[in-house]
């Protein structure tokens, strides 16, 4: 090996130790040839103990060696590590058509995207996801009904009570909300509360399909459509959500071409697979989500009006997490407890002053960020109460910054008294509020035009203001 080569391998191994994803490399032989840092510390097996060893003999319940034969690469599965779920990748490594080596990388965190990964394994695979207790999960339980989202507030209430009365009608909805909100948990409940909650609930993210494919997806095949094409055909989501619900989500990612073909399904309620000549009847309640402004695309012409039209029969508006901050308690004390049942560990608590810096926080990541963040905690913190500094800490690590400056009381058991302490939290800005706008007039020699410039809100806000705090 020359100096050139020897360095590279140098800066190679340098660059697999400082990742922070556990990295495993394995040659032909399925023997472990490199094994990081970040590896070793998630399995307390030293790097010297696995160097050269058979991997199956190292890591428990690998694949790697199956990859190696298959040549398949697998991303995004569940492997269940030291009695963690985890998400790995396993790529292989070819050379001259032949697989040389395989990576696995163990994934520990990665956030939104990585939790996607998960979500949408347990979606395809639902059956195959055994619980911690061994249980495959119950088809009740895995049914969705507004009674599983969570949240008491009343922008919340509002908001099921019309997917409720959306839910016993056959017209078509069109859900908006930022990412994370909970727009498909809403698709999933209107259908299980709708009369065709006996069929199929049929869920297709349009964004995540290539354009070229969407059609092919949607409307399926026949034999022989294209180099490529399964034997006998694939039928469609149409046809496979026939009296049942499908769930168009991203709906403003769909290009301008398919657009026009959607429309003409809703109209005629039938639909021509790829390569096929012979309509199939199609009656599917349509429901659509989307985090995109859509009026705006529709007036610049990126989305046609005329099918948001037809979408936009009910339209349901999930509210951001921040404008229902009383929801986040509820939230976290259910999924503290979820997720302590999934590690088959005792339940956590939030201090106090724990609970309060994360209200303080504006959650752009909305509830699956909430989720993640919660998951994060229960498995990075050994104690059985998580701490403010425990949750600065993970803040830190995620580079997302926390406001400070709440009113801080004694520990308490979140279910119980959150709404004492979010009263306490609205009492605290309400009285910044009114000082914040005693001080603008005082500036303004009380000219309420100027002061509501100064505070950049509308002259009607301000007076609603002054009305509500009786200055
Ligand atoms: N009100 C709620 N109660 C409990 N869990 C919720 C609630 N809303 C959302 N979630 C959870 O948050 C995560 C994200 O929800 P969901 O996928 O429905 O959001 P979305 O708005 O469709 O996101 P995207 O726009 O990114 O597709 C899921 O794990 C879901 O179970």
């Amino acid at each position: 090996m020359n100096n050139y080569q020897e360095h590279s391998l140098d800066i190679l191994s340098t660059i697999l130790d400082s990742a922070y994803e556990g990295i495993v490399v394995v040659n032909e032989s399925a023997e472990i040839i490199h094994f990081n840092d970040a590896y070793s510390r998630f399995t307390g097996i030293k790097k010297a103990e696995a160097l050269g060893q058979h991997v199956t003999k190292i890591i428990e319940n690998t694949r790697l060696h199956n990859v190696l034969e298959s040549g398949i690469p697998e991303r995004g599965s569940l492997q269940i590590i030291n009695g963690q779920e985890m998400i790995v990748h396993r790529i292989p490594i070819r050379k001259d058509g032949r697989v040389i080596a395989v990576i696995g990388m163990l994934i520990f965190e990665g956030v939104s995207e990585l939790y996607k990964i998960l979500e949408k394994h347990q979606q395809t695979d639902r059956k195959s996801i055994i619980h911690s207790n061994n249980l495959v999960i119950p088809e009740e339980k895995r049914k969705i009904t507004l009674e599983k989202i969570i949240g008491k507030s009343d922008k919340i209430a509002q908001t099921k009570q019309l997917a409720r009365k959306a839910a016993k009608t056959l017209a078509t909805v069109l859900i908006t909300g930022e990412s994370g909100t909970g727009k498909e948990l809403f698709a999933q409940s209107i259908h299980h509360l709708s009369p065709y909650c006996d069929g199929p609930f049929i869920s297709v993210n349009c964004a995540a399909i290539p354009d070229h494919l969407l059609e092919s997806e949607l409307f399926g095949y026949e034999d022989g459509a294209f180099t490529g094409a399964r034997k006998g055909g694939k039928p469609g989501k149409f046809e496979l959500a026939h009296e049942g619900t499908l769930f168009l989500d991203e709906i403003g990612d769909m290009p301008l071409s398919m657009q026009s073909k959607i429309l003409r399904v809703l109209q005629e309620k039938e639909g021509i697979r790829v390569g096929g000549v012979k309509p199939y009847r199609t009656n599917t309640r349509i429901i659509t989500a989307t985090n995109k402004a859509i009026e705006q695309m529709v007036q610049q012409g990126t989305f046609r009006e005329d099918l948001y039209y037809r979408l936009n029969i009910i339209r349901l508006h999930i509210p951001p997490l921040r404008e229902r901050k009383e929801d986040i308690p509820l939230l976290l004390s259910y999924y503290i407890e979820e997720i302590c049942q999934k590690y088959n560990i005792s339940t956590k608590q939030l201090t106090n002053k724990a609970l309060v810096q994360l209200l303080s926080y504006e959650w752009p990541g909305n509830i699956r960020e909430l989720v993640n963040i919660v998951e994060r905690m229960i498995s990075l913190v050994e104690k059985k109460e998580i701490s403010a500094s425990d949750v600065s800490l993970l803040f830190n690590q995620t580079s997302i910054t926390l406001q400070p400056s709440y009113p801080m009381v004694e520990k308490l058991e979140i279910d119980k008294q959150t709404s004492t302490i979010f009263l306490e939290l609205k009492a605290e800005k309400k009285l910044e509020e009114r000082e914040i706008i005693t001080n603008a007039l005082k500036e303004t020699n009380g000219n309420k035009a100027k002061a509501a410039r100064k505070l950049g809100i509308h002259r009607s806000t301000l007076y609603d203001k002054l009305k509500q705090f009786n200055l």
